[in-house]
């Protein structure tokens, strides 16, 4: 890549002295480097003579702008995210080679399988740090996320702030975007996770070879020294780590593997399972939480940790916030279960769940709706999943963004079928829907609030007001003396 490398202005770009990095020309300064980025709804290219206005002293850039001010240089590179990335990690003195770096990707559990990684790390004594999509945390700080995955330069940034901080572990989300964009580019990982690939995200790969691709790529992209491990279960389990360079890895509910789980029970009170050998009772539900408890102790073991002392600490660990979370009413004992399902798989999985620990009185009442600007065609089988898993559903709005709520519910109903038109009610207010929910629920009956989890506004037009299905579920269940 270097030997494509084209400065211009000066006489080397290493003597100039930077200050900090940026993507965005409006945040750009007095001894910043820009990066002129192309991205999904504009490019970068074009805001570089702002960012010189506002007095950057290098542009890293792909393409030239027509006239060179003096006093500015110019870095002419083949991909400016690949070049960002490499920067960022060596302007941050390469904060990943400082830690034990775990990454998980997958369509669904990253967010539960990296906070259980880092709350088990955590419990077993290490300084550790955490990048996800609820949040990032250097050990209990808090910091708030704005992404999944962060951009290369906010990514190392917060990596160079827990290592001064004394941690030796983080754990992180790679979504398929990072891949794709380089965000997780030149970080040294200590070992990869993969859950699972399904629907999600076509809006943006385009096809579902692509975002395989995406996710395949964080494998590709790991160092001999690092572990891969893959769901053997998964239909795309195997494919994953067909081309790593690491050490290959299995877990597995169904057959030989690395590590092994066996199912016993599946509960309201959570899930017995055998692992290696070993029977465990742990407080997480549902089958897809045995997978993301096997892949979490399997890393945990894979990172040296002890086998006994790490199922100690994961049959006591409560999921992430927002994921199956239960909250019973106090008077007629509604049971509501707010839940981040926001594809299909995720649904069909948490339906599944509560199929399987309801009692044959609890009607099911499910509330949902789909995210604007995502993703399009999970809508009518979102809706079609809720029906099949429902006696009752709310369609309503999740975050609309800059698209017609009404429009995507449409697109929602269409996929309901004829027989199941006698169950859905569509509500668009958010609110008013879960209200109705509550209204529908009789005693001891469950009510999923599905799609939004931890999330606490609503995105409407580029405008986050506050929302929080929680805060609301249990406002409706006192108002309505439930
Ligand atoms: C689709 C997508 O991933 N978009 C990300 C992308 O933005 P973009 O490509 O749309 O950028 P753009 O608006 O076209 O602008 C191009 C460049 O011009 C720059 N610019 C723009 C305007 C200006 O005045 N000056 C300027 O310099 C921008 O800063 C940018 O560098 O690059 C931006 C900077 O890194 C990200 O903030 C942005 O995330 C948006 C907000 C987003 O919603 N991303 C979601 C889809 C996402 O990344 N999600 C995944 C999780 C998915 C999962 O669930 O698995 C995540 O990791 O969070
Ligand atoms: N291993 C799994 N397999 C299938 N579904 C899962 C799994 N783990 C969690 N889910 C379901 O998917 C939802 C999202 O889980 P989680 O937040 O852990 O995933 P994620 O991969 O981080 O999602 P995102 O891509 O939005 O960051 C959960 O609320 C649950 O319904
Ligand atoms: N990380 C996912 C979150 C989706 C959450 C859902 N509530 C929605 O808004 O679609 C995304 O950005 O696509
Ligand atoms: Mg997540």
């Amino acid at each position: 890549m270097l030997a494509d490398v084209t400065v211009l202005n000066q006489h080397g770009a290493t003597d100039v002295p930077v200050q900090a990095l940026t993507l965005d020309s409006r945040q750009a300064a007095p001894g910043f480097v820009f990066f002129a980025l192309r991205g999904a709804a504009t490019d970068g290219h074009h805001f570089i003579s702002n960012a010189v206005q506002q007095g950057v002293s290098v542009i890293i850039c792909e393409s030239l702008p027509a006239t060179l001010e003096p006093g500015t240089t110019y870095v002419q590179v083949p991909d400016s995210a690949e070049a960002m990335a490499h920067m960022a990690a060596a302007f941050y003195g390469h904060p990943s080679r400082s830690l034990q770096l775990i990454g998980v990707t997958g369509t669904n559990g990253k967010t539960t399988c990296a906070t259980l990684l880092h709350k088990l790390l955590r419990e077993l004594g290490y300084h550790t740090g955490l990048l996800s999509t609820v949040q990032n945390q250097i050990d209990e700080e808090v910091i708030p996320a704005t992404h999944t995955t962060p951009d290369a330069i906010r990514l190392n940034e917060l990596l160079a702030r827990m290592v001064k901080a004394g941690c030796t572990h983080a754990c992180m989300e790679v979504s398929s975007h990072a891949v794709v964009q380089h965000r997780t580019t030149a970080l040294r990982f200590a070992g990869g996770i993969f859950t699972n690939l399904t629907h999600d995200h076509l809006d943006y790969h385009g096809t579902f070879d692509n975002y395989l691709k995406a996710k395949k790529g964080f494998f590709d992209q790991l160092p001999k020294s690092a572990f891969a491990l893959t769901n053997a279960d998964d239909k795309r389990g195997l494919v994953m780590l067909q081309n790593t360079a690491a050490r290959r890895e299995t877990y597995s509910l169904r057959g030989a593997a690395t590590f092994r789980g066996k199912l016993l029970e599946n509960a309201v009170h959570g899930l017995y399972l055998e692992v290696d050998g070993r029977e465990v009772q742990f407080r997480l539900i549902g089958v897809f939480n045995a997978y993301n408890l096997l892949a979490v102790y399997g890393a945990a073991v894979l990172l040296g940790e002890d086998s006994s002392e790490v199922l100690t600490v994961l049959s006591g660990l409560l999921s992430a916030p927002g994921r199956f979370e239960p909250i019973v009413s106090p008077k007629t004992r509604v049971t509501g279960i707010i839940d981040y399902a926001h594809t299909p798989d995720a649904l069909e999985n948490v339906l599944d769940t509560i199929a399987d620990i309801r009692q044959p009185s609890q009607q099911v009442i499910t509330v949902v709706g789909c995210g604007g600007n995502r993703d399009a065609g999970k809508r009518p089988v979102m809706a079609n999943l809720a029906c099949q898993g429902s006696d009752r559903v709310v369609l309503t709005a999740d975050n609309p963004r800059f698209e017609d709520p009404l429009a995507i519910l449409t697109e929602m109903q269409a996929g309901v079928k004829a027989q199941d038109l006698a169950k859905v009610v569509t509500i668009p207010d958010r609110r008013e829907a879960i209200r109705t929910a509550v209204l529908l629920a009789g005693p001891g009956d469950i009510v999923l609030v599905a799609g939004k989890g931890h999330e606490t506004y609503q995105e409407v037009k580029g405008v986050r007001a506050e929302f929080d299905d929680k805060k609301v579920l249990k406002e409706m269940f006192e108002q309505l003396g439930k």
